[in-house]
């Protein structure tokens, strides 16, 4: 997988050339480019935004400067990102489904934005263009979104985690629930004991005990998530969690 982030802050990039995504990248699963937007801009400022039309505080990022930069970049079978605000919430499923795809351009705005018609422009040239947002919070700009959207979609690419199997009961994961607590050595730490089940050997029981506790987690921190399961998903016994 190939992916270009666009940004004014390259160096906020700079964490991705480290653990996971870095090893990813050396060893050819994935191509990340971090180009620097400035590198398109004409005036001797390189200047990439102005005053918004209609007025208003802030600047808005110029749509030709973003055009000569995402001409460059954009493949046939790139798909758009764009953080935002105002975009559809970035969830696992959607880290997924970015996961089978073999181009992403990560575009990083500034809060007030990008000139709309940067995103209308793509769309209609027939570009898959999705605006995400992490969350209903503010930041300054789309980079750290942008850290999030890699990591989370790399780290799915097979050969990137080594075991593939902690990719399958971790919180979000597939089961839909929250992860259960997970415990090491000592089995006793500051008067606190390891749950007996989990010295027992036994994994029958030991995997009931953890999905009892990913109900129970799921329950009382993310009532939502309970709710959103597939019915079935849930068996006779966890109904009685
Ligand atoms: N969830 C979220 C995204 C943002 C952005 C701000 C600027 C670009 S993207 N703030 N909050």
């Amino acid at each position: 997988m190939r992916i270009d982030v666009l940004t004014i802050f390259p160096d906020y990039l700079a964490p991705l050339r480290l653990s996971l995504v870095g090893k990813a990248h050396e060893a050819g699963i994935l191509d990340l480019r971090v180009h620097d937007l400035r590198e398109w801009t004409t005036d001797r400022h390189r200047t990439v935004d102005d005053t918004p039309f209609g007025g208003g505080a802030g600047m808005v990022m110029r749509p030709d400067v973003w055009g000569a930069a995402l001409d460059d970049v954009l493949t046939p079978d790139a798909h758009l990102l764009l953080p935002t605000p105002s975009g559809e919430v970035f969830a696992q499923p959607t880290a997924h489904a970015l996961a089978h795809e073999t181009h992403l351009v990560i575009a990083c705005g500034r809060y007030e934005g990008i000139d709309a018609r940067v995103a209308e422009h793509y769309r209609a040239a027939g570009v898959r263009v999705s605006e995400l947002s992490l969350g209903d919070y503010v930041l300054n700009g789309g980079e750290v979104a942008a850290l999030v959207v890699v990591e989370a979609v790399a780290r799915l690419l097979p050969g990137v985690v080594g075991n593939p199997e902690s990719l399958v009961e971790e919180s979000h994961g597939e089961a839909g629930l929250l992860e259960y607590p997970v415990f090491t050595k000592p089995p006793s730490w500051r008067g606190l004991d390891v749950p007996d089940v989990l010295l027992s050997g036994h994994h029958a029981r030991i995997a009931r005990w953890r999905r009892d506790e990913a109900l129970r987690r799921t329950a009382a921190r993310r009532p939502d998530m309970l709710s959103a399961l597939d019915p079935g998903v849930l068996d006779a016994r966890d109904r009685d969690v």
